[in-house]
């Protein structure tokens, strides 16, 4: 498919163009203990400006997918395309924030420093640099503390660092794998208003990996569920909430209510190894035929 680019001055497609398209995505592990089918057949697409949330099984492929859509890992079948060009390696307009963000920040290196160095190594002279620096710093509520170093931090403001490092990048899209598995509820919280507001300000496009049910929801317009593995897309579901949310309101709405029964009954099927009709009847074939 081709993109309809029409890009904006800050170089990322507009709104609702086509950002990520990935197309019978799989991918087989081959190792001395044998072969291990993560992925079986995976098409979905991003718009720009999408938030997107990944939920699945535990083992269901979720790290497996971002690393082939992040061009870490080449896969087995099937094509991942980012804003037109087939993903071979890591592309230039993507960043990604993990869950040990403990081990993807320099302890050596303070706060703004760890922010500005993927600036340093995008060419950005130093006079560029500083505020982008310190508007990315300022917008995760950090601006006190641009010459602490990460282990003086709570681990809530570490992620926060690591968050404002992707965001001063300026990514056309920020990839997130389980960001906000390894703090507390309270800051996991206010990490996902401050995800959501970013989002909104910046107008960035988010692909958003979780086992938390509530919290793709909570924070997706759309939740990708996967099955176990081999995974395939148990359900695309559309998240019909109001764009502003708040953790009080939007989780005691009905509408929330219905999301998350839908989610979560998708997820228990999918661990009881269920598959979408589609796939089904394909396994089924395959069965038949190689009996
Ligand atoms: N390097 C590897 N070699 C062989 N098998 C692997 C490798 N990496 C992952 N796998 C297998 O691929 C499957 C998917 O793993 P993956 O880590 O992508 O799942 P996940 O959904 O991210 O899991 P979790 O939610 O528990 O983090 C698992 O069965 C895993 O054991």
């Amino acid at each position: 498919m081709t993109t309809t680019a029409t890009t904006q001055p800050s170089g990322r497609p507009a709104p609702g163009a086509e950002m990520l398209e990935v197309a019978g995505l799989n991918k087989t592990y081959h190792s001395a203990q044998g072969d291990v089918e993560a992925i079986r057949d995976l098409t979905f697409s991003v718009r720009a400006g999408e938030m997107v949330c990944i939920v699945g099984p535990s083992g269901a492929g979720k790290t497996t997918l971002l690393r082939c859509l992040s061009g870490l890992l080449p896969p087995s079948g099937g094509t991942v395309t980012l804003e037109g060009q087939q993903v071979t390696g890591p592309p230039k307009g993507m960043a990604m924030v993990f869950q040990e963000y403990a081990r993807s920040l320099f302890p050596w290196l303070t706060v703004a420093q760890n922010v500005e160095l993927p600036l340093k190594e995008k060419g950005l002279s130093k006079s560029e640099r500083g505020p982008k620096v310190q508007e990315a710093i300022d917008a995760v509520g950090l601006g006190d503390v641009p010459d602490s170093y990460p282990w003086q931090l709570s681990g809530g403001m570490q992620q926060r660092v690591a968050i404002a490092r992707a965001v001063a990048y300026e990514p056309h899209i920020l990839l997130m794998d389980e960001p906000f598995a390894a703090v507390d509820a309270q800051t996991r919280a206010d990490l996902e208003d401050l995800v959501r507001d970013l989002w909104k300000r910046l107008g960035l496009t988010l692909l958003f990996v979780t086992h938390d049910i509530d919290e793709s929801v909570y924070l997706g317009q759309r939740v990708v569920v996967l099955s176990h593995r081999p995974t395939v897309i148990m359900e695309d579901v559309q998240i019909n909430l109001p764009d502003e949310r708040d953790q009080l309101t939007t989780r005691s709405d009905p509408e929330f209510a219905r999301h998350r029964k839908h989610v979560y009954e998708l997820v228990q099927k999918a661990k009881k190894g269920e598959r979408p009709d589609a796939d089904a009847t394909a396994v089924a074939h395959r069965a038949g035929r190689d009996s």
